[in-house]
């Protein structure tokens, strides 16, 4: 059962933060062998992309106790045979007391378990999951399945925790980075895919743009194409290119080819009208040009008017329409309509060592509407490849949602906090420390002491102080113990955490190895020591017994919530966590972590 709450919110009470220390298996061998096989999974996950319409992306690899590979499967498309049917027939008799290693939970949406009852008869033992199923309907459902059946499931992120698993879990979200996107939002994952000159032009000043890059890098642009289940370009590239929009690599999926044009002032003529090998759509306001809507439709072309065309409406619209991933093959103008919009979540560029020059030449995006260059968009996990003479930079403009917030189960929201009603969650946001609820806030003013490894202690101003001291924390270097002062010394919770922060960023080799691993729990120890010491704060968290705890931030998509629930809100869960110990404890509490002030 999910929790669905206010508008675009809703929370998994069940954290990766919850099985925390004592859970933590800790073994970094088995760790990396877990990576490996999981990554392989995400692998052969993504084979089909291309050759069918998207669609969710699953693969299954079974190793056996002596980490042979015994059979391997991937889903081809949608009802066809699952990945790991194919991987447990592979295997044959090796699959007995096997691991099977999936990217995803299965997705079983006819109620017949196919995936889960091939790894169950087969006597599959263990099973490690990449990530659990994205959309609301389906998660959860074929883990609780297989364990109901008695299999170990180790799900990446909720009972393996580590660098190194995180970076696996993150190969498995980028494989199905569509579906992640279309689970988690309103709209369909799109990216925009220009090609450039070296001095940043999309055509020449009169418009020409055939062609600026090379073969090699036109054969990757199909290949895009076919992953994708529409290719939009606006109604001034049709006018000037006269485009086909076609993936012509062999055998490979076709997009649906759509205009988006406002005046509908197109050719009678176009390569786009043609539609006995792909379907084609134009996408236009109300009422423009009737009769030229009337010729179109003679021609198969679909004609969809909008009450106001805009890339958002059009974006919704495709979501409805069950479209999973948009390529924007556009010139400047619609891409930075379509990027204001906020529904352009990646960017493919095409660079070529061409220098076309000219003011007036169009460059790949058109007017944002900033002026300062802090005001641009970072984009985010950049890769750069040759293609032929050509080089190709990606990156995302928005972080992949993390899904897992979605979910749980009836039991599983109880088993974390039994105070909250699955089926009427209330919400409590806190965040800025004057709010209602700011106190929750590590930035507020309580300060805590915390006992120190040599057998002292500490008084920190703040959660956040000792937070970020907490970083530099068992290093031997001078410097790390340079930095744990200048945070002691800091005079807000908001100076130190900007000292932390930025000599983590500077110095990385002064932050603890093991930081990743222990931060949740460290996080965990201050927040009970400052609950613990302030009896009127105590009160105050236990009476929110019942609501869901959120930490409002827009940025911090870790300890925050994000600007419409994307973010996994650790510190949120954190405290809920809190509340049911204290709600359920004994009379020993916290003194091994926490001392009187
Ligand atoms: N190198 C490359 O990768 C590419 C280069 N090009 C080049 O770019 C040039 C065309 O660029 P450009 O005019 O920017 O691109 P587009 O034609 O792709 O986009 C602009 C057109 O989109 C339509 N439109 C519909 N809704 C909107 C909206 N909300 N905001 C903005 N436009 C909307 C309008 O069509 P209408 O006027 O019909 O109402 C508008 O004229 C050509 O020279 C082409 O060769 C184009 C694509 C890729
Ligand atoms: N000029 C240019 C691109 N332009 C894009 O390709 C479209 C033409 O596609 P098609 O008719 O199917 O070959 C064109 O309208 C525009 O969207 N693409 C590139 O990879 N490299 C290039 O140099």
């Amino acid at each position: 059962m999910a929790l669905s709450l206010v508008a675009g919110y809703s929370y998994s009470l069940l954290g990766k933060g919850f099985s925390i220390s004592n859970s933590l298996h800790n073994n970094n061998s088995h760790h990396a062998r877990d990576a490996t096989y999981i990554k392989r999974a995400a692998e052969i996950a993504d084979s089909s992309s291309g050759f069918t319409s998207p669609h969710p992306n699953f693969g299954c690899v079974l190793v056996t106790p002596s980490g042979k590979v015994a059979g391997e499967g991937y889903l081809y498309a949608q009802g066809t045979r699952p990945a790991e049917v194919q991987a447990v027939e592979a295997a044959g008799p090796w699959s007995k007391g096997a691991t099977a290693y999936l990217n995803m939970e299965p997705g079983d949406c006819h109620g017949d378990h196919t995936a889960a009852s091939a790894l169950v008869q087969a006597k599959v033992t263990r099973v490690v999951v990449g990530m659990r199923h994205p959309l609301k309907h389906l998660q959860g459902n074929a883990i609780r399945a297989l364990r109901s059946e008695g299999l170990q499931v180790d799900v990446l992120g909720e009972d393996l925790q580590s660098k190194i698993i995180e970076e696996a879990r993150k190969s498995c979200l980028v494989v199905n980075t569509p579906l992640i996107y279309r689970a988690t939002s309103q709209v369909p994952f799109s990216f925009l895919k220009y090609a450039i000159t070296a001095d940043g032009k999309i055509a020449a000043s009169s418009g020409h743009a055939a062609w600026i890059t090379s073969k090699e890098s036109r054969a990757r642009v199909f290949e895009l194409r076919g992953r994708s289940d529409a290719v939009i370009v606006g109604g001034n590239t049709v006018r000037r290119d006269n485009p086909r929009l076609t993936a012509r690599h062999g055998g490979a999926h076709m997009p649906l080819r759509v205009v988006m044009t406002k005046s509908l002032d197109l050719p009678d003529e176009a390569n786009l009208w043609d539609v006995s090998d792909v379907p084609t759509m134009v996408v236009t306001q109300r009422g423009a040009r009737k009769s030229f809507q009337k010729i179109l439709a003679s021609k198969g072309v679909e004609v969809v008017e909008f009450d106001i065309l805009n890339p958002r409406d059009v974006m919704e619209y495709f979501h409805d329409r069950g479209y999973l991933s948009i390529m924007w093959e556009c010139g400047g103008r619609l891409a930075a309509s379509a990027i204001s919009d906020g529904v352009i979540h990646k960017v493919y560029a095409f660079l070529a060592p061409k220098i076309i020059g000219g003011t007036n030449a169009q460059s790949p995006v058109g007017e944002l509407g900033m002026v300062e260059m802090t005001q641009a968009f970072d984009l985010l996990d950049v890769c750069y490849e040759q293609i032929g003479p050509d080089m190709l930079m990606s990156g995302s403009l928005q972080p992949i949602p993390d899904p897992t917030p979605i979910i749980p189960s009836e039991n599983e929201t109880l088993a974390i906090d039994p105070t909250v009603n699955p089926y009427e969650p209330s919400i409590i946001f806190f965040y800025k420390t004057w709010d209602p609820y700011g106190a929750f806030s590590n930035f507020s003013a309580h300060s805590i002491k915390m006992p120190e490894e040599n057998g002292g202690n500490v008084t920190w101003s703040s959660v956040e102080h000792y937070y970020q001291a907490s970083k530099f924390m068992g290093v031997s270097d001078s410097g790390a113990k340079d930095c744990i002062g200048k945070i002691i010394s800091a005079k807000s919770p908001e100076e130190a955490a900007k000292v932390g922060r930025s000599m983590q960023r500077l110095h990385p080799n002064l932050v603890r190895a093991d930081w990743e691993d222990v931060k949740i729990d460290v996080m965990y120890s201050g927040l009970r020591c400052k609950f613990s010491s302030y009896p009127y704060l105590k009160s105050m968290l236990l009476a929110t017994s019942g609501s869901v705890l959120v930490e409002a931030s827009p940025h911090d998509l870790f300890w925050g919530g994000g600007r419409e629930g994307e973010g996994l809100n650790y510190l949120g869960r954190l405290l809920m966590r809190l509340r049911s110990e204290f709600l359920g404890e004994s009379s020993t509490s916290s003194e091994s972590t926490c001392l009187a002030l």
